[in-house]
């Protein structure tokens, strides 16, 4: 677990390139947003995004002392998560993150450590309101030496929600700026009940017709600054929806888009213990197979890929004939079959394609090296020395966060009940 503040221990190690990444999902969305997919068909034209996320808090229902958007999961702050699914989406164009003076310098460090980039810091108020109105003043005023200029929508989410997907912000802005302003919901869990003054049931409400407000909100940029700029001292002191202030000093009634369940708000200690079982669940999800031989080429390598197709049945499982476009879209988990040379050269050209992209400095890579030695052709020796090799190198690796293994197959001959034995005992 890293120590609160972090960032004192050592030096900043270069980041992932996380800017610019996308898939075939993000280009399509980012072209609605460009105008030139639905978006353009329901007269839609591209607004300039940015947005606010409110880091102010102290966390006091999580019961410890460092707030909860800086506690580590998997040892980078729950922060860095939020900010890399927003920086993520190409369409944003700022993020405002709003930080206590205090742990100003903290966030600096965060921001460099993870290279996380296009990310202004304002202070933060003593409420969330206060907090959100002062990254809107950040976007409003155009100060001389301010790189940020006034968008049409903003978004809104808070730094404690960090599963949060471009799709779900593109449906908010969306409909922010065809109604004025958005927000996520979900079905309540429980029904909301009113007690009374003496703690007896007032009553209850129906839970079906009933919605809990979550994050991201997106707003008509002129709308919700026009709302907090004539909102109350109670408003700003007790308020906590955004779009309620919207609807009180502006009118505007927010179009609400089905969320999902993954944009709740870590809030309790339990909360810390399901993000991380999330991430660790979504980087497990995908496995790339990368091998030297070709693929019209009859040969056990891409038997293995086959197998793991099959075996994997919840896992994506892509071949890496795009490498470096793979490791753009932050897949975790490679296995490296080499067929063509004994000398494992095509492993370490991917070790050195993933220690260039510092990819593992978000999360450890597994590297399962997978080299097949044909055992009438191979002398014992060379078989020890690769075992030796490969050893050297996974010290070395380790280091930099990559986790690589090696799993020699010396073979008589090709057999595929001896194949599916090993599949099973590496993945399973
Ligand atoms: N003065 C504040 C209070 C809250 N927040 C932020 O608003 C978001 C949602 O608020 P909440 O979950 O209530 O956070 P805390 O106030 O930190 O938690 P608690 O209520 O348990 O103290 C968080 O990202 C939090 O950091 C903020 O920017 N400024
Ligand atoms: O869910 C929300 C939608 O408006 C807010 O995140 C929530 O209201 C924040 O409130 P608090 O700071 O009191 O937890």
């Amino acid at each position: 677990m890293e120590s609160w503040p972090p960032g004192g221990s050592g030096p900043a190690e270069a980041g992932p390139r996380l800017r610019g990444l996308r898939g075939a999902d993000l280009a399509a969305s980012a072209s609605l947003l460009s105008g030139a997919g639905a978006g353009a068909e329901a007269g839609c034209s591209a607004p300039a995004v940015a947005a606010v996320l409110p880091a102010g808090g102290s966390g006091e229902r999580m019961g410890v002392p460092t707030p909860k958007q800086f506690c580590p999961i998997l040892e980078r702050p729950l922060i860095s998560y939020t900010l890399q699914a927003l920086e993520r989406v190409s369409w944003i164009k700022d993020i405002v993150v709003a930080v206590t003076g205090e742990n100003m310098e903290a966030m600096k460090c965060i921001i460099q450590r993870y290279q996380h980039k296009g990310i202004s810091l304002v202070e933060s108020g003593v409420t969330r309101h206060r907090s959100i109105f002062n990254g809107l003043k950040a976007l409003a005023e155009d100060q001389p030496n301010c790189r940020l200029s006034k968008p049409e929508v903003v978004i809104i989410h808070d730094a404690v929600r960090p599963f949060v997907e471009e799709d779900v912000l593109l449906k908010v802005v969306t409909a922010a700026k065809e109604h004025g302003a958005a927000g996520a919901i979900r079905p309540l869990v429980s029904t909301v009940i009113s007690p009374s003054v003496d703690g007896c049931l007032d009553h209850s409400l129906e839970r079906a017709r009933h919605r809990a407000s979550e994050m991201p909100q997106a707003f008509l940029f002129d709308v919700i600054y026009e709302a907090y700029q004539q909102c109350s001292d109670y408003d700003l002191e007790f308020g906590t929806e955004c779009l309620h202030l919207a609807l009180k000093y502006c009118h505007i009634k927010a179009k609400l888009i089905e969320g999902s369940p993954d944009l709740w708000k870590v809030t309790y200690k339990r909360d810390l213990y399901a993000a991380e079982s999330i991430i660790k669940e979504r980087i497990s999800q995908q496995i790339c197979v990368v091998m030297d031989a070709k693929e019209d080429e009859e040969h056990v390598g891409h038997r293995l890929e086959e197998m793991l197709k099959n075996e994997l049945n919840h896992v994506k499982v892509t071949s890496g004939r795009d490498l470096q476009q793979i490791i753009l879209e932050q897949c975790y988990n490679f296995v490296c079959v080499n067929v063509m040379t004994s000398d494992f050269e095509e492993t370490q050209k991917l070790l050195n394609m993933l220690e260039e992209s510092n990819l593992s400095i978000l999360y450890p890579v597994v590297v399962i090296s997978v080299q097949f030695l044909d055992y009438e052709s191979v002398p014992f020796g060379q078989k020890m020395e690769n075992l030796m090799q490969i050893r050297e190198f996974a010290k070395e690796v380790k280091k930099t966060n990559i986790l690589l293994y090696g799993l020699l197959v010396y073979y008589p001959q090709w057999e595929t009940g001896l194949l599916k034995a090993i599949v099973d005992l590496v993945f399973s």
